[in-house]
């Protein structure tokens, strides 16, 4: 499989006077990507515009160096799974993508329906019509038809939707499989511990804008201007709690009377971490343990959605 990249180059889309999608630049290589944003982010409005069937008001998307808009050759490279449910509830599962195998015009509609088909491992429900499925099993049958074409980029619009965690952990091994084969995936939730399981690489969108980009651990480690919160234990808490209080960087510290746990917030991720050794060595105090606590993506997520 040959690498795609997709590029968004200050790419804006408005619906009349909304602001959907706001000045984003990003590039999307092979492997796995996690669009991740709270709702109304504009993450289906940019997945349409990659997809190729949303127009940018402004700037251009273009899959390695071909702009993607009207352009047919460029959309045999790309699956979508849109988040929309398929209008198709009249047509079998196999009806459903076989005719998405024969709108690609393939030479063997009816082989690659059934490969897709067992790929989602639906094969079982193939014949029953999509308007009986479960959310999750329409999920698959939409994966299924989006995969027909064995596509170097599939685009998901909140592909866990409606899955139990059976389904989610099988379509989790899908696309991780996908991005191994050197597949462009990109896939968009609001859901945080989603994204942290699966993507190596995530793109934050808040209210249209471009929010953050990399990896999640990088993306924190930019972020040292928010508090950071830790648990210490040392030889001294009591007094390394008025050490560190005495000093700017640290916003708060609380000595737990019941527990004796020291927890701290500290106002920039990289002065603390340069003034805890300092103020303990300064004070002779031995440090046993510093523990962040507030390492999830979650509170990534709150800092950039307040900010
Ligand atoms: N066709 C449209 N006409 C008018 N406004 C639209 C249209 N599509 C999207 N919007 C608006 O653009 C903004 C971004 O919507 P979008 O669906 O892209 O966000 P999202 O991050 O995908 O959210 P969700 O997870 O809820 O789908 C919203 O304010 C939405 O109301």
């Amino acid at each position: 499989m040959s690498p795609s990249v997709l590029s968004v180059d200050t790419v804006s889309r408005w619906f009349g006077n909304v602001v959907a999608v706001n000045d984003v630049t990003m590039t999307i290589g092979p492997g796995i990507t996690g669009l991740l944003g709270p709702n109304g982010a504009g993450k289906s409005t940019l997945i349409g515009m990659l997809a190729g069937f949303l127009a940018p008001s402004a700037g251009t998307v273009t899959l390695d160096g071909v702009t993607v808009w009207k352009n047919p050759e460029v959309y045999r490279t790309i699956g979508l799974v849109p988040e929309r449910e398929a209008a198709y509830d009249f047509l079998t599962g196999w009806q459903f993508v076989l005719a998405n195998a024969e709108l690609h015009g393939l030479a063997d509609p009816g082989a690659a329906a059934k490969r897709a088909l067992a790929t989602v491992e639906m094969e079982f429900a193939q014949g029953r019509r999509v308007g009986e499925y479960s959310k999750g099993m329409r999920q698959r049958v939409k994966m299924a038809s989006a995969l027909v074409h064995d596509p170097g980029v599939l685009l998901l619009d909140e592909p866990f939707n409606g899955m139990d965690p059976r389904q989610r952990l099988h379509l989790m091994d899908l696309l991780r499989q996908m991005g191994a084969e050197g597949r462009t995936v990109l896939f968009s939730s609001h859901i945080l511990e989603e994204v942290e399981q699966l993507a190596q690489h995530i793109e934050v969108m808040v209210a249209g804008r471009h929010a953050a980009s990399g990896d999640f651990r990088e993306i924190r480690r930019l972020m040292t201007d928010r508090p950071h919160q830790y648990v210490i234990r040392s030889s001294d808490d009591r007094g390394l709690a008025a050490a560190l209080i005495a000093d700017g960087s640290t916003a708060a510290v609380h000595l737990d009377g019941a527990t004796g746990v020291l927890s701290v917030e500290a106002v920039s991720f990289l002065r603390f971490t340069e003034l805890l050794p300092r103020v303990a060595r300064d004070a002779g105090i031995r440090l046993f343990e510093v523990s962040p606590t507030d390492e999830s993506l979650e509170s990534v997520f709150s800092y950039l959605v307040k900010s």
